[in-house]
């Protein structure tokens, strides 16, 4: 079931139709349905947002029914076991520090002549965070989009997030929301969640970005409104591509395999190896815990589409098929990972050593879970607090910096043929 490839000029083509899989002709027709989505919220609102997601999601209610009640948030804490609240609480303070780490400041720098230059960070005014909720419920996921926003100092959070059975939200999914401080939670997903922030409905207002990951609709939703509103990245369907030598536990492996295989019939799971004895056991190892998976149906569906082994020749070609794939989380199950890490230039998070299993970067190890895939992380990053935050240019000149410049400024402005711009300056300089 799980294909192991040695040819070079194979793994290649197997690892570009992978990394593409969202792009790939069959998904052409999605492209289309996503489309009219969009343009339908957009032309009808609310009316539109409840016929999809009685399509879609099963579930029927009226405008008012959308948001989640305040007395649904209080219950939600009586549903969520001490436990389960605690390792929220955990995630939520670990998700906080990390982001608190790095936040971009603004800056000033004071040059010759009373030249002033600098960068002011402002956070947007809203942001809409999209937790998936088709397959599974992601109360990590909330953790991971509020948290940044909040760092930001995002003043309006939306989420929005598929409605379960009975219309109900999963009860840990608010719990995060609330501690996380997220308090406007509207039970709609899919690509009509997302086009509703993009261009605001009756009930659901507009926001200036969208994060959060998704499948197939919601990641080409997000590609479809992007410059309406700002987004993190095509945070599609999950991936994970494994490095592992002769010290890797061909268990750990399979299993870590499995962990991005269950989340998606379309999520990707690739081991690149130099050892073809860990390649059999790895792949004897799926097929063994395959047998009694819970989710076991969609888990084979993905693992025989975008499962693949690779036997190569060394670590230096696994890392150059590695940055082709450029995956959303890379792991180096191997003996000395540090010294392969600076051969990598793609990722989007990397997980060292045989003690470092993805889930602990999914729930409560610091770093954003939402990354990009397919191919994203050749040019985007993990969501992070710069996600919600622009800066505005800051330029300040005194009359004698002006007059300094204003020849080549003149010279350039001749070579354009904008004569109004050149008065501009030289206007100025007359009075100084
Ligand atoms: N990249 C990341 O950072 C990251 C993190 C967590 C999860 N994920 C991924 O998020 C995804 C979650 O997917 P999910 O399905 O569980 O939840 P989801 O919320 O993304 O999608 C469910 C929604 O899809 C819509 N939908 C379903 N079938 C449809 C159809 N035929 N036509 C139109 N719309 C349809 C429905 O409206 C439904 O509400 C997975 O692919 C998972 O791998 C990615
Ligand atoms: N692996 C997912 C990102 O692709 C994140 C996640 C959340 N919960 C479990 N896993
Ligand atoms: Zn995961």
């Amino acid at each position: 079931m799980l294909r192991i490839v040695t040819q070079r000029t194979e793994a290649e083509s197997e690892i570009k139709r992978i990394c593409d899989r969202i792009y790939d002709d069959q998904m052409i027709h999605k492209e289309a349905t996503v489309t009219e989505i969009i343009q339908t919220v957009r032309r009808k609102g609310d009316t539109a947002l409840l016929r999809y997601t009685s399509e879609f999601d099963g579930q029927d209610f009226t405008s008012a029914e959308l948001r989640v009640s305040g007395s649904e948030l209080d219950a939600a804490y009586q549903q969520v076991k001490g436990g389960l609240l605690k390792a929220i609480e955990m995630a939520h303070q670990r998700i906080e520090e990390f982001h608190k780490m790095r936040v971009p400041k603004s800056w000033v720098h004071f040059g010759d002549k009373d030249i002033v230059l600098g960068k002011r960070y402002t956070p947007v005014d809203a942001a809409g965070i999209y937790i998936p909720g088709g397959k599974a419920a992601y109360p990590s996921t909330v953790l991971m989009n509020a948290v940044p926003a909040k760092v930001a100092g995002v003043k309006k959070i939306v989420m929005v997030t598929p409605p379960g059975q009975e219309r109900t939200i999963n009860p840990a999914i608010l719990v995060a929301a609330q501690v996380a401080g997220v308090e406007e939670i509207y039970r709609v997903g899919g690509a009509q969640a997302i086009a509703a922030l993009a261009y605001g409905t009756e009930t659901i207002p507009k926001v200036d970005v969208i994060t959060g990951p998704g499948n197939i609709y919601v990641t080409l939703a997000k590609k479809q409104v992007f410059g309406r509103v700002g987004i993190d990245s095509i945070a599609g369907p999950s991936e994970v591509l494994i490095i592992a030598d002769a010290s890797a536990n061909p268990t750990y492996v399979a299993a870590d395999m499995l962990a991005q295989a269950e989340h998606d019939q379309m999520a990707a799971s690739i081991l690149l190896t130099n050892d073809s004895r860990l390649a059999n056991r790895v792949s004897e190892e799926v097929n063994r815990m395959l047998e009694n998976h819970p989710r076991r149906l969609m888990t084979e569906k993905a693992i025989a589409h975008y499962g693949l082994i690779v036997v190569v020749d060394n670590l230096n070609t696994a890392a150059e098929l590695s940055n082709q794939f450029a995956p959303e989380h890379l792991e180096l199950e191997i003996e000395e990972p540090w010294q392969l890490i600076d051969q990598i230039r793609h990722a989007g998070a990397i997980f060292i050593g045989h003690s470092t299993p993805e889930a602990v970067g999914d729930y409560l190890a610091g770093p954003n879970h939402t990354l990009p895939t397919c191919g994203g992380a050749r040019y985007s990053s993990a969501l992070g607090v710069e996600t919600f935050l622009k800066h505005s240019s800051l330029i300040q000149y005194s009359p004698e910096a002006l007059k300094e410049v204003s020849g080549a400024i003149a010279l350039l402005t001749e070579a354009e043929g904008l004569p109004s711009h050149g008065d501009s300056v030289r206007l100025r300089l007359q009075d100084i």
